[in-house]
């Protein structure tokens, strides 16, 4: 008989106990439970007098934002520890350290990045990380890289594919993503004020075609390791260092889906200072920072990456053929700035949206708000097999912005 059940709070202290060499056998263990996201049991355990603590995930049987109702695997649990560890060695630094992973009670117990805030309320409280571009763009050159064909012998990969199927979280995103908010499903979740930006999303049959031809892609194209859910909310940040949690999803996709999820989230924060009553100069600088994040962000990424190519690709004829490597940046920059704006359709009329926005509390700004996260959204879907550079991206923005005001 299985083991599993979900922990409690002592339950979780007598693990965390039996860690060894992180607390003394005799010390007093305070343990709060913290999750805030839409899965997992997060628990926060404690020494206060040491000054240690660890923090210890559990999955849950079901998808914690719905309920019982919608199983999940516990396999998860697997991913996102198998993940993390991965990630740590190829992009050392920039995820927590995993200490242990138990399979019965589908656990992982890692380093407490409590001294870090969740990006999304640091971006929220208009803090800026002039770090950040470094080390984002630096993770997903290096993880997207030596997880890809041009950088880990293929029949490797092949293997290492198995063990990062993942189709139960997969089928999570291609419904909740490249689906349900293109038509009137049950998940989908708007104000009322904003039916008529819904309603032109299910009938708009030009964006359906990119967001179906960028579904196919998710679907199809396992391209390398991602990350598979890098918005904002699975990024601990201070301004000195960048932690990236949470790769549950993780699986072999399209490398412009963690792109696209960094940039499109980055947008939803801009799109969200429509509706604060920031005196006009201000907001529009933080506005300025983000998009100069982006676009550096995308440029540093394209730099790391074909340096890393350059020096340790290892397939012949994608190192060799004349072209090859404009022509894959080139896609690369394409399903990023579609993939970004399949993340902010998503967040403002499908299950599951971002506080940046929500947590506006004039309906009026918030609904601006959200007018502008779609807008800016589905003008970059419907740009993405056009685009030649990130220059666009920052006009999109900008256009979309200007018609917003008019
Ligand atoms: N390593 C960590 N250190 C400190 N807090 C963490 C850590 N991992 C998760 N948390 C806290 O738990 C919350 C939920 O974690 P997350 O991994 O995003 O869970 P979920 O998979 O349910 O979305 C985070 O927003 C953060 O507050
Ligand atoms: C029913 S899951 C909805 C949504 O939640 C996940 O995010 P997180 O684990 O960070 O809370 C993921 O983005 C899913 O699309």
């Amino acid at each position: 008989m299985s083991a599993y059940h979900p922990l409690n709070e002592t339950e979780a202290i007598e693990i965390a106990r039996k860690l060894e060499g992180v607390f003394q056998p005799d010390a007093k263990l305070a343990c709060r439970e913290i999750g805030d996201g839409n899965l997992n049991l997060v628990f926060h355990i404690a020494d206060p007098a040491a000054q240690s603590s660890i923090i210890l995930k559990q999955a849950l049987p079901y998808a914690k934002v719905v309920g019982e109702s919608w199983p999940l695997t516990l396999d998860r649990a697997r991913i996102e520890s198998e993940a993390l560890i991965l990630e740590g060695s190829l992009a050392p630094g920039l995820v927590p350290n995993v200490y242990l992973y138990d399979p019965e009670l589908a656990l992982t117990i890692m380093e407490d990045l409590s001294d870090h805030v969740i990006m999304r309320q640091g971006l929220i409280n208009g803090t800026r990380y002039p770090l950040f571009a470094g080390h984002i763009s630096t993770f997903l050159a290096r993880t997207l890289f030596f997880t890809s064909d041009l950088g880990r012998n293929q029949q490797e990969k092949k293997l290492l594919a198995r063990s990062f199927a993942n189709p139960e979280l997969c089928k999570i995103t291609e419904d909740l993503i490249f689906d349900d908010p293109y038509r009137d499903a049950d998940t989908n979740s708007f104000d009322e004020s904003i039916r008529d930006e819904a309603q032109a999303l299910w009938n708009d049959g030009e964006l359906h075609l990119e967001v179906a031809l960028l579904r196919e892609k998710f679907l199809t194209h396992g391209q390398a390791l991602l990350h598979g859910d890098l918005h904002t909310g699975s990024i601990f940040i201070t301004p000195e260092s960048t932690k990236v949690i949470d790769p549950e999803f993780a699986y072999f996709g399209p490398m412009g889906f963690d792109i696209g999820a960094v940039l499109g989230n980055l947008l939803l924060n801009y799109a969200a200072r429509e509706g604060l009553d920031d005196a006009d100069a201000e907001r529009e600088d933080y506005r300025a920072y983000l998009l100069n994040s982006v676009t550096d962000i995308w440029s540093q990424f394209e730099a790391k990456f074909l340096a890393l190519w350059n020096e340790s690709g290892v397939d012949r004829m994608a190192n060799s053929a004349p072209g090859y490597k404009e022509n894959y940046m080139r896609r690369l920059l394409q399903d990023a700035i579609g993939f970004a704006g399949c993340k902010m359709v998503r967040r403002v009329v499908g299950l599951a949206h971002v506080a940046d926005i929500d947590k506006l509390e004039d309906a009026a700004a918030r609904e601006r708000a959200q007018r502008l996260a779609l807008r800016i959204g589905k003008s970059l879907i419907k740009l993405n097999r056009r685009v030649v550079s990130i220059d666009q991206l920052t006009d999109a923005v900008h256009s979309a912005s200007a018609a917003a005001k008019a």
